[in-house]
């Protein structure tokens, strides 16, 4: 397949298990995260701030349409990249979709220290983390050809399961 596609919610470790895996496969990695920001010359919380979350959404199905037009990358996407159906079918078709799986809690510890989330400057984050993945669960899942478990697991054991598990699989 193409390019290979990691999903999940915040904290589940898609920035930190897509770059150790494009190094171990040697392939470049893209976060569209950040290919959102230096597209716009801002950060997230800027674009959250003066565009709102509907104008970081725009731009983030503008990168996720044009990063899926390459060939050979692993790519790390946003927690909600898979809201809109036509990021979830541009997804799917252009690689193999590794959904990275964490608790709750394990979210909730993972994105703590970091103030990069606007989606988390809510009075209770942990609340609102186990709000977005009641509704986006089933999306991850939906265009998941693996699903991986990331709780109490280092990051080099995630990337090593991954591997394993997209070689088992059979070509689609
Ligand atoms: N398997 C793991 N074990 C322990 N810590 C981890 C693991 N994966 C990621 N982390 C840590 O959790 C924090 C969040 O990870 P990361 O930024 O990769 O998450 P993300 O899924 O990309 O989140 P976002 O959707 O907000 O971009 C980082 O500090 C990272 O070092
Ligand atoms: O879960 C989300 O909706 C988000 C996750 C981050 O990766 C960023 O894309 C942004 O902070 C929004
Ligand atoms: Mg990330």
């Amino acid at each position: 397949m193409r390019n290979l596609i990691l999903v999940g919610p915040m904290g589940a470790g898609k920035s930190t298990i897509g770059r150790l895996l494009a190094k171990e496969l040697r392939l470049p990695f893209k976060d569209s995260d950040k290919e959102i920001e230096q597209r716009t010359g801002a950060d997230i919380p800027w674009i959250f701030d003066v565009e709102g979350e509907q104008g970081f959404r725009e731009r983030e199905q503008a990168v996720i349409c044009s990063l899926c037009e390459s060939d050979g990358l692993v790519l790390a996407t946003g927690g909600g990249a898979v809201l809109r159906p036509q990021n979830r079918e541009a997804l799917r078709n252009c690689g193999r979709v590794v959904y990275l799986h964490a608790s709750v809690e394990q979210q909730i510890d993972r994105t703590a220290r970091d103030r990069n989330r606007p989606l988390l400057r809510a009075p209770n984050p942990g609340q609102v983390l186990a709000d977005l993945l009641a509704i986006r669960d089933p999306l991850y899942r939906e265009i998941a050809d693996v699903i991986i478990e990331t709780d109490e697991r280092p990051p080099r054991m995630v990337v090593q399961e991954i591997l394993e598990r997209l070689e088992a699989l059979t070509p689609r």
